[in-house]
């Protein structure tokens, strides 16, 4: 069976959490505890949920780039295991405050000069980002409505269906009017003189086949959401001309959708992603999660079988004076960029 083998596997929030008993407990403690950590507009992570769909949002909010520190790796971590706890939510959207960035991936300033009790901490709760995503009982749709390269990435591809906006010339992307923002997504480790590790590599290759991934691995390729949906790479793309939503989706976002993030309810990607969240919630969750064994329990059992080693070859990888020196010349650049603005 393998329901047991993922339950040894995964600790904490994950696809072991599907036994009938633990739908059958109402916890109000559950309750209690999301209420203290959703809406507010300093945390790291925003969270809320609609029971009555079986929905759950969970938008990083880490400005200016979602880009992946210790301490939003670890609120991603937390925010899912209070959500995995309440046995009538089946699915959870994964996005971002930030309208046109998904996340920028790992924080460049995590890898640069690191401290050496951090650096493995760090690693350490991205491995725990991508367990707790990949092996969780919940049916997790990102919602790309912004830039997600590398860990940014890695991060949509754990979820079990991706969304990307399509963007173009004055569409709209959180409701109002915008110059054209055409977001890309891609595994561009090689571009900053750096390698994807084996699990993350791994996963392209699972999500987009052998042989585009072992190109765009070794190229680094960004790719625009069309060629990002003609290599399966995402699933769906969302344009104005696309799509329509219904007003009963956008109300069942009004509710969903915390405070600061509410106008994103006009967003149509987030539209979508709530139509297919609630698609997945309304399928027999144990024959959901079975089907959801089948196709990972060997990668994640592969995978923390050797996270000590993967944590280890990281932390002497990017320790190495070469890498050090690609590292920094990639961070002035992007700070160059930023500035010019
Ligand atoms: C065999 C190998 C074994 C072991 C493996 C070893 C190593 C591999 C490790 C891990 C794999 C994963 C790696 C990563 O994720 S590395 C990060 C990769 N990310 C990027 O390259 C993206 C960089 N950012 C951008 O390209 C743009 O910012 C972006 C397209 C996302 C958005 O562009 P936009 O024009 O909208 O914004 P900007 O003005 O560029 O940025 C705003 C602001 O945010 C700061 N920023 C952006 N990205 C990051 C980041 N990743 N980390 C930290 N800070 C970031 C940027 O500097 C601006 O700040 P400021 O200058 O203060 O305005």
């Amino acid at each position: 069976m393998a329901a047991p083998l993922l339950s040894s596997l995964c600790c904490r929030h994950s696809l072991r959490h599907c036994s009938p008993r633990r739908f059958a407990r109402n916890d109000l403690s559950f309750f209690r505890s999301l209420s203290t950590s959703i809406s507010s507009e300093k945390s790291l992570v925003l969270s809320h949920v609609n029971e009555d769909a079986g929905v759950a949002i969970l938008a990083m909010n880490r400005p200016p780039a979602n880009s992946l520190s210790l301490e939003l790796n670890e609120a991603i971590c937390t925010s899912l295991k209070e959500i995995d706890t309440n046995p009538k939510i089946q699915s959870v959207i994964l996005a971002s405050t930030n309208p046109t960035i998904f996340s920028a991936g790992l924080d460049v300033t995590e890898l640069i000069s690191p401290d050496d009790q951090r650096l493995p901490k760090f690693w350490n709760s991205l491995q725990q980002v991508y367990i707790d995503l990949y092996g969780s009982r919940l049916a997790i749709i990102a919602a790309i409505q912004g830039h997600a390269p590398a860990a940014g990435c890695m991060l949509a591809m754990a979820c079990d269906y991706r969304i990307m906006y399509g963007g173009g010339e004055g569409s709209t992307v959180d409701g109002r009017k915008r110059k054209s923002h055409i977001p890309t997504i891609g595994l561009n480790e090689t571009q900053l003189g750096i390698a994807a590790p084996p699990w993350m590599g791994q996963l392209l290759v699972r999500t987009i086949g052998f042989r585009p991934a072992e190109r765009a691995l070794a190229l680094g390729t960004l790719f625009p959401p069309m060629e990002a949906l003609i290599e399966g790479l995402v699933d769906d793309v969302i344009t104005e001309e696309s799509f329509s939503p219904s007003a009963d989706t956008i109300h069942a976002l009004e509710k969903l959708l915390p405070d600061p993030i509410r106008n994103q309810a006009l967003s149509l990607v987030m539209q979508k992603a709530f139509q297919e969240a609630e698609l997945y919630a309304k399928i027999s969750p144990q024959a959901r999660v079975a089907s959801k064994l089948v196709t990972r329990s060997e990668s994640l059992k592969d995978m923390i079988a050797s996270r000590e080693a993967d944590t280890e070859y990281f932390c002497s990888f990017i320790c190495q004076d070469t890498v050090q020196k690609n590292l920094k010349k990639y961070v002035e650049a992007l700070k160059k960029k930023s500035k010019s603005k």
